[in-house]
């Protein structure tokens, strides 16, 4: 079991747990957000965490995000790094709108987990890395 300290930017929202459905934990918009279409905001989610020791975060929407809200996610996955822990270090959603939509404040509007650091890499030059070649993107075909 790991201990993440949060702290809450908002009494309106609810306290962040695991949703007993799925195994990613979901965020939820800390204000009442209106865009139009083709706007762009970052919508704060009211929270800040100190993540355990050798951890990051990623941020995803959820799979109903686009249907109920009409948003994208600009950066596709939000990586809240360790370091990302002072006091005013909020997490934030960077949403993109396709449509003229509304997002209340306590909606759940995307997920995250936290996932170990990857090890530290080496880069190490070669001419040659003397493999077979896989095929380019789409090699495979189609069924
Ligand atoms: O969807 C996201 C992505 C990032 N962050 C926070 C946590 C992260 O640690 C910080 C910086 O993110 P990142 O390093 O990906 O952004 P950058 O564009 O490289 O900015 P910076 O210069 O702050 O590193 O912003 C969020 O709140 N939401």
């Amino acid at each position: 079991m790991e201990n993440i300290k949060i702290k809450y930017f908002s009494d309106e929202i609810d306290k962040v747990e695991k949703i007993v459905k799925g195994d990613w934990i979901d965020l939820r918009a800390a204000s009442n957000v209106a865009l139009k279409a083709g706007e762009f905001k970052l919508i704060p989610l009211g929270v800040a965490m100190q993540l355990p020791k050798g951890y990051e975060a990623h941020i995803v929407p959820r799979s109903s995000t686009y249907k109920n809200f009409g948003v994208i996610q600009t950066n596709s996955t939000g990586i809240v790094d360790e370091t990302y822990c002072g006091d005013n270090d909020q997490w934030y959603f960077p949403a993109y709108a396709l449509r003229d939509t509304v997002i209340d404040v306590n909606d759940r509007i995307c997920q995250f987990r936290i996932m170990e650091h990857q090890p530290e890499i080496e880069f190490e030059i070669v001419e040659m890395l003397g493999n077979k070649d896989r095929g380019g993107i789409g090699s495979t075909g189609k069924n």
